[in-house]
Formats: C-alpha cells, structure tokens, sequence
C-alpha cells in the first residue's frame, strides 16, 4: 500500500511497476477491442462546465485562474471533454471508439486526483454496443488476474420513470437515491408516505432496492413494476443487453441491481459499476449518456466506462519488476570504453547502471561488469569471467539467458 498520510501519495519504483503493468495491460485490451488512444488537456474553461447539463458538480472542481483573469479548471472528469471534442471536430464520422489514461481532479477525491483508464463508444445505441462494453471490462479484468470480481448491471431512469409524476424536488430526489443506493428499506415507506404518493406506486418503489441479484430472475420480478411504455422497453433492452453478455461467455461475473445508483448525473440509459470482494468502493464505473453532448455540438448517442487505475493496482499482489540491473564498473581511463559497452547492452534491452570502480569494491547480488585496461570481467555471486574485447563480452552476454 501506498503512504495514504501524504496529499499526494507517492509511487515507489516497485508499486510504479505494478501501476505501469496495469495501465500496459488495459491500453491493450482497448486496442484489441478496436478503441484508439486519445489525450486531452489538464486545464479546463470553468465556462464549460457551468453550461453543460448533468456534469460534475461544479463546487467539486478544483480551480484556477489564469493571468488574464479567466477561470480554469483541473479536468475533472474524461467523458465530458472527450464527448465535447469528439461531437465537435469528427462532423462526418457516425460512429468511433476511443480509450484514454488520463488523471482527473476533484476535491472530494480521497488524493484529489486519480488515474482513470476508460473507453467511450460514440453513435451507436444499441444492446450490443453496450454488451460489447460491459464484455470488455470483464475480460480486462480477468486479464489482470483481478480475483473475485462483479459487473452491477443497473438503469439510470427505470425506476424515476415510476417517479414522473411524483413531481419530487431535487432534495427529495437526493433524498430518495440515497435510500435506494444503501437499500434503506425500513426508511423508504415512511419517507414516500410523507410525500403523500399513491399506495400502489409506494409498493413499486418500495421493491426497486430488492431488484437486485441474479440477472434472469431479477428480469422477471422487475415485470411487476412497470408502469409506463419507456420501462417496458428499457427492460427489454436490459434483457437483450444479458443474452448477449451470456453469449460473450461473461454472465457468471453479472449481476443486476436495479437500485444502482451512479454520482454522475449524464447517464440515461444502462450504468454499471465494478467491484471487487474486500474493497468497498467500485473499482470501475460507466454507462450510457446520449445526451450528454446536446449541450454541445451535436447529439450522438455514447457509452463508456473507467476503470480506477490505482485501486486496481493495490489489489494486485506479486511483483512485476524482473529486470535485472547490470552494473558497469569502469576505471577513469577506460571511461569512453565503458560508456560504449553501457550503450551496446541498453540498445540490447538490458538496464545498465555505470559507475567508476572503486578500490574496495563490494560485488553484489546483482550481475557487475567491471572495465579494467587490461581486460573485462564479468561477476555475478560466485561467477566471475574474463574478455578480451567488448564484441567477446557482448555476444556472450547476449547469448546466455538464450542457452
Ligand atoms: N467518467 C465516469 C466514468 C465513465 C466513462 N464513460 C462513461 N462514464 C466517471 O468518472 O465516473
């Protein structure tokens, strides 16, 4: 684990190995699936923020000014700004698939900042758009060998369609999620008596929190509770969306929770969170947001997710640094020798740390090569070899792991 004392925690060599295998990891199986690396800038115009609908909460971004007085942002999110670029500059395409690693800002993050690894899936609203996502997140996970893991299969709208004609007010939105996300259910009944809402529409709300669990079953008991023409469809969509995940041989890692909550507030469609045993927070989160980019250029329907980069890595036990580091010695005459050699062995792929020699030299565990005028000699433990000529050396070298 990393020093969670620090602001800023910082990645030791061996953890970095782990962060750096994790991101190769992801940004490969991206690839694999077809979705194309992107960056985007840091900084951010604060403007944009306040005039998109469903974005991050605006007190929650961490800000700046520049010298001329404008407001900046640290980016606080990729979907926003890859949506915004994305709608703005690609008029004719219809359809792309893009990924990222990018750090976001906010000032409720427990370090302010971390490392996203996501993909976004822009023009295409369909069940295997979605299958495909959810697909490829399982797959990465199994990639990195990331023990006991689940997919939450939820909706961002099903069960507040049940709602449009509550008529509640932001707080008592809030409010209600809030029950609905912890499954309060002793507290659920009495707050929406207090609204005064319809008996029978206090019984189908009062459900959603236990819509959860094994995918076909839950299917068929959130049959119970449809009230309008958009549920019907949304169901179904949800359940075309689990034959095609039975199909990518992934449904044992699904579950549905129809009580699922996500805190950003663009998506409209299906919303999924990953998580894995023993950590409380989700280790991945996405959805559909098709309407996101209204507020832009022009509406495209899209889907995305992120997985977090540094919880994933602190789950990964073992290590992932195998590289030896060859020590080259050398005395002050032989300097440019030495330096050549150094040079010859990175270009072969090996790590080379170079030193002048020193009387007393220790050997250490690790392989040394010390240039003397006379000759090379070559150490490692209880090993020792001499070479006449650098060429000598280096074709030994380059042919011993092999033999
Ligand atoms: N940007 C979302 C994750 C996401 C990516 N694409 C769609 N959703 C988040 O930070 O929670």
């Amino acid at each position: 684990m990393r020093n969670k004392q620090l602001l800023h925690s910082m990645f030791y060599p061996k953890q970095y190995a782990k962060k750096r295998h994790v991101i190769h990891k992801l940004t490969n199986r991206f690839t694999k699936f077809g979705y194309q690396q992107v960056e985007t800038p840091v900084f951010e115009d604060y403007d944009l923020y306040n005039d998109v609908q469903g974005t991050v909460n605006t007190a929650d971004m961490l800000k700046l000014i520049d010298p001329s007085g404008k407001v900046l942002v640290l980016r606080p999110d990729a979907t926003i700004p890859i949506a915004r670029h994305y709608t703005h500059l690609q008029e004719k395409v219809t359809s792309g698939r893009l990924s990222y690693v990018l750090d976001i800002f906010r000032s409720t993050l427990e370090e302010r900042s971390r490392t996203q690894a996501g993909v976004e899936l822009f023009g295409e609203r369909t069940p295997e758009a979605d299958a495909e996502l959810i697909a490829l997140a399982v797959t990465s996970l199994k990639e990195l060998a990331i023990p006991s893991f689940k997919i939450e299969i939820g909706h961002a709208t099903f069960y507040k369609e049940l709602l449009r004609e509550a008529n509640l007010n932001a707080m008592q939105q809030k409010q209600l999620d809030q029950y609905i996300q912890s499954k309060n259910i002793s507290e659920i009944v009495p707050f929406l008596k207090d609204l005064d809402l319809d008996a029978s529409l206090i019984e189908k709300l009062r459900k959603i929190p236990m819509l959860y669990g094994d995918a076909s079953l839950v299917i068929d008991e959130a049959e119970n509770i449809i009230s309008t023409e958009r549920m019907r469809e949304e169901l179904d969509y949800l359940s075309k969306v689990y034959q095609l995940l039975k199909d990518y041989q992934v449904d044992s890692y699904i579950s549905i929770n129809l009580g699922l909550i996500n805190h950003m507030n663009y998506y409209s469609g299906i919303i999924f969170q990953g998580f894995a045993e023993g950590l409380g927070q989700p280790i991945m989160m996405g959805g559909r947001y098709d309407y996101l980019s209204r507020s832009f250029y022009r509406e495209m329907p899209a889907i995305g997710f992120a997985f977090e980069v540094n919880l994933l890595v602190d789950l990964l036990s073992g290590v992932f640094t195998e590289e030896e580091i060859i020590e080259l010695h050398y005395e002050a005459s032989e300097r440019q020798r030495a330096f050549q050699l150094a040079e010859a062995l990175r270009t072969a792929n090996y790590t080379v740390i170079v030193r002048t020699a020193k009387e007393d030299e220790q050997l250490s565990d690790s392989p040394g090569i010390f240039v003397n005028t006379e000759k090379l000699v070559y150490s490692k433990q209880k090993e020792q070899r001499e070479f006449k000529t650098e060429q000598e050396l280096l074709d030994w070298y380059l042919r011993k792991d092999v033999e």
